[in-house]
């Protein structure tokens, strides 16, 4: 049996979008709310820790913190990504950030979906990526 099991993140970052036509041409800041899903198949794994699980949230949590969190929260991720700092453009930097950084967790991922705002929110799936040129 398989399931998919996601876990959430907060982080705080200012971001600028200078050719934006509106208002996000100014350097402005976001709550980002973070969500990582993974597919696996659940561990038949008697008498282990991760008996009974896909992965264990508190694996999923290391590697995002360290792989992702401690590099966005509290900075300015005009400085961190080399594209606009769109949410679209930082799902997929972190995507791809697991996949290089963490293989084997990378291989598990199904969702990701960063919300900007308390109303707008940005989302890949393993089918979005599989389905890039
Ligand atoms: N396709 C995208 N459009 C916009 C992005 C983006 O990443 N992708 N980003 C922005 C700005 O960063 C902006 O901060 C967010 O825009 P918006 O949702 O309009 O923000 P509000 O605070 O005004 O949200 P409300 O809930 O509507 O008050 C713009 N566009
Ligand atoms: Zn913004």
């Amino acid at each position: 049996m398989h399931a998919i099991l996601t876990k959430q993140f907060r982080f705080e970052a200012a971001h600028q979008l200078p050719n934006h036509r509106g208002k996000c041409a100014r350097l402005h800041g976001h709550s980002y709310l973070l969500e990582v899903s993974v597919r696996g198949p659940i561990q038949p794994a008697r008498g282990q820790s991760d008996d009974g699980m896909v992965i264990d949230l508190e694996q999923i949590k290391e590697v995002v913190n360290e792989i992702l969190i401690a590099r966005v929260d509290h900075y300015n991720l005009n400085d961190v990504l080399s594209v606009p700092s769109t949410a679209e453009n930082i799902i997929h930097w972190m995507w791809d950030e697991l996949e290089q950084q963490a293989p084997e967790f990378g291989a598990l991922l199904w969702r990701m979906r960063l919300w900007e705002t308390a109303s707008g929110y940005v989302e890949i799936s393993r089918a979005e990526r599989e389905a890039q040129p």
